[in-house]
């Protein structure tokens, strides 16, 4: 990316100008799947674009710090990522789960809550729930350890499957204290008590960050955007970054509309390529 594309937003105009004015004092946090990850139609062979670990190879030394938010268990996410061992990351967190995890490369380890009981009970129900409701070709579990998913893409219809699972899933989430989380083609059953937002702003906390940059395509990166909005009103510069159309209200709030993660993989090295000079 030659040149940084231009915010459509005043107030992502200032915090693109903040960014490069203090970068040390960034933090730039992004989503995994469809944002530095293509979507694809199975899940576990979802992988970072191949431009994605240099770009934030590039970045990380000059910001504040570098995170990955993702509904992912955070191991899975540095699995896909390549993230573990790679020079210029040693710095990276991943906050896996919506928050409720964390890997450090510092130590190569994840830190994990314990596993909630709904979890497994909810499981059990599961193909029950799956079969009242149509048993549609094609659905696929997703096991998370900490969470359960089920996938709708590769269903014979996707989004029919997904609105037909909706609400009897949200039923099964409630009555084990779960929430049920939708996102593309997905509906997740999650333990209650944290979100992106919510990890997000303790990590900005943490790393006492002064400008924040997030990026993200899903339902789930909306809490994050929400808390990028409340830190704006905090005088806390942010910048919203979306990847892709396929969730309006994202695009809509976003002040950088980028393509897919390979024109965010580009703008994360232009940013790079600018701070460095
Ligand atoms: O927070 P994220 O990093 O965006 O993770 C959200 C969910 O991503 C994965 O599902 C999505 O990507 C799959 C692979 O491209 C795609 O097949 C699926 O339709 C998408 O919903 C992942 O499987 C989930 O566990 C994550 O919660």
């Amino acid at each position: 990316m030659d040149t940084l594309p231009e915010p459509s937003t005043p107030a992502g105009r200032d915090a693109l100008a903040a960014l490069l004015a203090e970068p040390a004092r960034a933090l730039v946090a992004l989503d995994f799947d469809g944002t530095l990850a293509d979507i694809v139609a199975d899940p576990e062979q979802a992988r970072a674009h191949p431009g994605a670990v240099p770009a934030l190879a590039a970045l990380a030394p000059h910001v504040a710090s570098v995170a990955i938010v993702t509904g992912r268990p955070a191991g899975v996410a540095v699995r896909y990522g390549g993230f573990a061992g790679a020079a210029g990351l040693e710095h990276l967190v991943v906050l896996g789960h919506y928050g409720a995890e964390r890997w450090d490369a510092r130590s190569g380890t994840v830190n994990a809550p314990a596993p909630h009981p709904g979890i497994a009970a909810a499981r059990g129900e599961l193909p029950g729930v799956l079969d009242a409701h149509g048993a549609w070709r094609g659905t696929w579990v997703e096991e998370k350890g900490q969470a359960v998913a089920v996938h709708t893409r590769r269903a014979s219809d996707p989004e029919a499957a997904f609105e037909a699972l909706r609400a009897p899933l949200a039923e099964l989430a409630a009555r084990h204290g779960l929430i049920l989380e939708p996102g593309r083609l997905v509906l997740e059953l999650r333990p209650p008590g944290v979100d992106k937002g919510v990890a997000l702003e303790a990590y900005v906390r943490e790393v006492g960050a002064r400008c924040v940059v997030y990026a993200g395509d899903d339902l789930g990166d909306l809490p994050a955007y929400a808390a990028v909005e409340k830190l704006r009103s905090d005088g806390v510069p942010g910048l919203l970054v979306c990847s892709g159309t396929a969730i309006p209200e994202l695009a809509e709030q976003a002040d950088v509309l980028l393509p897919g993660p390979a024109e965010v993989t580009a703008f994360l090295a232009g940013l790079a390529e600018r701070i460095a000079g």
